[in-house]
């Protein structure tokens, strides 16, 4: 594309936030320098980093006199602004007083766009200016710019993905090192992989932002955050990971979008966020530490799986500088903003009606009868046993035994109610867990 005669030889760019991420972006426009002018065709002039803080220690430091607390004035004097502090406020109305003056934004803030996602989208539209956020899912891995831009000519009929660097690697460490939980998450924490309150990431409500994101750009449609059911992994117990190596699977939290159809017959789209079993061949289940894959499922592409780095500050600075180097290519070079609009709108539907396997763990008195008795309920909620696995208690203060079902795809609710009537039963003492089955 041919340069304008009066493209500008600089660009102004504004940094809020120099933690993990904002340190190493910082980095790469100091460092890169040269590498970035060449494919820009201008400089990338950094013009101040807004921190709390202006004399903490940070992973990398810039020159000092770059460090301000004055995110206001930066944002106002700058052709692109990238976003990296985190939080709703005052990220938000940062963001919003780039876009009505027209200044294109870069952000990694999924926490942000899962709730205010189309107020913002609106507020770029209003003025043409940009808004890419490609770090805010699956770090370093380009996956929205495939599913917004490469997928444009398919049908996306599921996306499901570890989407949560800090879970999976504290999964990983409990499961193949035997690493306790505080210790895997005080780890991930000092590795950057954590969110500032890791409650974000442990509750799974991280990996249901990026839920709700993978959603709009698959499906077209502004799905938020209260749209996806969510449950994290600090109830995952070491018994179910005993249970799942035992029949052959290994737990991961994932994040799943898909088509569905409702038990009336309406279409619309699912999102949820569980810890779930998954075969020990299947391609996510070898998925280690910090990284981060995305399954996704086409009509006409068939399956596709996109890996990386999940989390940490260097592989999410890659996917901030993809969108700045983007956003000041077309600054320099012109051309249209590329803007994909909504085309169907496929409305989100109750997570009840979502069609999985389940692990079931019963604590089970260990006298005649029982087994028929709990094999009822499911044959009354028709839900089908696909195995079943008893295994003694060698406690002496909870005598009795296991029972670990494992079911044939039901819906939700069918399980949930299955759940709720075998609670009620007097042979069962505990409904010790309820984990979802998927790629079985
Ligand atoms: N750490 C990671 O691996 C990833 C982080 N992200 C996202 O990137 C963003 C930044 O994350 P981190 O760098 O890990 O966070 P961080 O907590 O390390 O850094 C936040 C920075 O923003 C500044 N800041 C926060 N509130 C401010 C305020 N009110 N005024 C001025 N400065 C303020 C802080 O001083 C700090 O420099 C978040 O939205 C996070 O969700 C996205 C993908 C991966
Ligand atoms: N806290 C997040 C950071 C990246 O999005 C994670 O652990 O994945
Ligand atoms: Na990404």
């Amino acid at each position: 594309m041919p340069q304008h005669t009066d493209a500008p030889t600089a660009l102004k760019v504004a940094l809020l936030g120099g933690g993990t991420v904002g340190s190493q972006t910082a980095r790469i426009l100091t460092e890169d320098a040269d590498i970035l002018r060449d494919r820009v065709g201008a400089d990338l002039e950094l013009t101040g980093i807004a921190v709390r803080d202006t004399g903490a220690t940070r992973d990398w430091q810039a020159d000092p006199a770059l460090y301000t607390t004055d995110a206001e004035a930066l944002v106002d004097g700058a052709d692109v602004v990238i976003e990296l502090m985190g939080g709703i406020e005052p990220a938000r109305t940062l963001i919003l007083r780039a876009l009505a003056a027209g200044t294109s934004v870069v952000t990694g803030n999924k926490a942000l766009l899962a709730q205010h996602g189309e107020e913002l989208y609106a507020a770029a539209a209003a003025t043409g200016a940009q808004l890419s956020f490609e770090a805010a899912v699956a770090g370093a891995i380009p996956i929205l710019r495939p599913l917004r831009d490469s997928l444009a000519g398919d049908r996306v009929t599921r996306v499901m993905g570890i989407a949560n660097g800090t879970t999976n690697y504290i999964l990983d460490k409990m499961d193949s090192e035997g690493a306790g939980f505080d210790e895997a998450l005080a780890e991930a924490q000092r590795l950057g992989y954590a969110e500032a309150d890791p409650t974000a990431d442990v509750e799974g409500h991280d990996a249901a932002a990026k839920a709700a994101i993978l959603a709009t750009l698959a499906f077209g449609a502004p799905y938020t955050l209260d749209q996806v059911a969510v449950s994290g992994i600090t109830a995952i117990t070491a018994e179910d990971n005993e249970a799942a190596a035992d029949a052959g699977y290994v737990i991961k939290l994932l994040a799943i979008a898909e088509r569905a159809r409702a038990a009336d017959g309406a279409e619309g789209a699912v999102l949820r966020v569980h810890p779930t079993l998954l075969p020990r061949e299947h391609p996510l289940a070898s998925v280690r530490g910090a990284f981060n894959a995305v399954f996704v499922e086409a009509e006409n592409a068939g399956e596709l799986m996109f890996y990386g780095p999940g989390a940490g500050g260097a592989p999410t600075a890659s996917a901030v500088m993809g969108d700045v180097v983007s956003i000041a290519q077309r600054i320099v070079r012109g051309g249209p903003a590329r803007l994909r609009t909504p085309v169907a709108e496929l409305p989100a539907l109750d997570p009840a009606e979502a069609v999985t396997s389940g692990l079931v763990v019963l604590r089970v008195a260990d006298e005649p009868g029982v087994l028929r008795r709990v094999a009822g309920v499911f044959e009354e909620q028709g839900v089908s046993i696909e195995t079943l696995r008893q295994v003694q208690s060698e406690r002496d203060d909870a005598p009795g035994a296991s029972l670990r079902l494992i079911t044939h795809r039901a819906r939700q609710r069918d399980l949930d109610a299955t759940v709720e009537a075998l609670a009620a039963l007097d042979a069962v003492h505990e409904v010790a867990s309820v984990l979802r089955v998927e790629g079985n």
